[in-house]
């Protein structure tokens, strides 16, 4: 069982997808091989414990342009222990890659994208599959208008932590039939081993590729400036990042995991007449809401050109 991946244009956001779910495959195997050691042991019989299905994909094809990329990549794959090795690597081959793959992830950089896919003998290759673009701003039906009917194209927004099983994925909403339940359990399995996954319509995309999709960015610029605010006031370095990323990641996990609203958590903090009060001003005298929700925005407009061809 399980089915062939292929990873078309496999650069900084592929190897994020690619070496998250190699990941997330090799815990389940360590999980099946200690579970099939103390089940042999205990009871002398071994029980195949999840065992890959049709939705888990157990082998990987990783497309770039040029050999140098594909050194570099074997590298990075063949450091993944036992799975990595699954990982074929080419070089200028992406017609054979997708012709010997079930379902693919297209992650060329947008503007690549039409001639990728117009390459000679890449509609058929692609014909009745599964094509999952990653790209900013190239809308669902510019890529139809490249690809024979029967291949099914959906879009997803990942982020870079994806490779460290933390993403966060929002995936096109498919439209409901048989053959959508199929593609809906590979995408899940794809997408909810390396973080979160969730659903929503196509006209969201260009905010999701501004608040999650370059979010990373803008979380590492406030992360950068806290820090510096600790470093200004005497505090090495190295301890300064640490005490700005954990309490970044803390806040974070207890409004996602503890259902609590930031306002609230920041009302907690803020003793009357403290020093938190006296921070928050500050901040707010610098506007700093408004000029991040306009970061959102600016980023927003910018995703919906990324797709259309470039002005003279
Ligand atoms: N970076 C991010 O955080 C995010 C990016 N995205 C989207 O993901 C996509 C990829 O971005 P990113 O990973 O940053 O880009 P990169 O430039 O890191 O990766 C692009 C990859 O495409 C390969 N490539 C170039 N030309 C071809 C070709 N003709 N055939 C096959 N492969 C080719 C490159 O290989 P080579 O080195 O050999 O040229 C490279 O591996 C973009 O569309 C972007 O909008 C979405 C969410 C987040
Ligand atoms: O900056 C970009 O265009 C891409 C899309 C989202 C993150 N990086």
């Amino acid at each position: 069982m399980g089915y062939t991946l292929c990873v078309l244009g496999c650069g900084t956001m592929g190897i994020a997808v690619l070496s998250g779910v190699i990941d997330s495959l090799g815990a389940k195997q360590q999980i099946r091989s200690s579970l099939e050691k103390w089940e042999s042991h205990t009871s002398g019989t071994v029980t195949p414990v999840g065992t890959p299905d049709a939705s888990t994909p157990t082998r990987f094809i990783a497309c770039v342009s040029r050999e140098e990329s594909a050194k570099k990549l074997r590298t990075v794959f063949g450091n993944l222990g036992e799975l990595g090795e699954s990982v074929e690597v080419v070089a200028s081959q992406n017609v054979r890659a997708v012709r010997d793959a079930d379902v693919v992830l297209l992650c060329c950089k947008p503007q690549l994208a039409h001639a990728i896919l117009g390459e000679q003998g890449m509609k058929e290759a692609l014909a009745d599959k599964l094509l999952i673009s990653i790209l900013a701003g190239v809308t669902i039906s510019q890529i139809q208008g490249w690809v024979f009917p029967s291949t099914k194209v959906i879009r997803a927004m990942p982020n870079t932590p994806c490779k460290i099983r933390e993403g966060m994925t929002v995936v096109s909403t498919l439209p409901s039939s048989e053959s959508s339940d199929t593609d809906r359990a590979i995408i899940l399995k794809i997408f909810s081993s390396i973080g979160r996954c969730r659903f929503l319509e196509e006209k969201h995309f260009d905010a999701c590729t501004a608040l999650s999709g370059s979010g990373p960015a803008f979380a590492c610029i406030f992360l950068e400036a806290m820090a510096d605010g600790g470093v200004m006031m005497g505090l090495p370095r190295a301890e300064a990042l640490e005490l700005a990323a954990q309490t970044l990641q803390g806040a974070a996990r207890m409004v996602l995991g503890g259902g609590i609203h930031p306002a609230q958590l920041k009302d907690a903090v803020t003793t009357p007449g403290g020093c938190t009060i006296a921070g928050l001003l500050a901040l707010e005298d610098g506007r700093v809401r408004s000029t991040i929700a306009r970061g959102i925005q600016i980023a927003t407009e910018r995703a919906s050109e990324l797709g259309q061809p470039a002005k003279k």
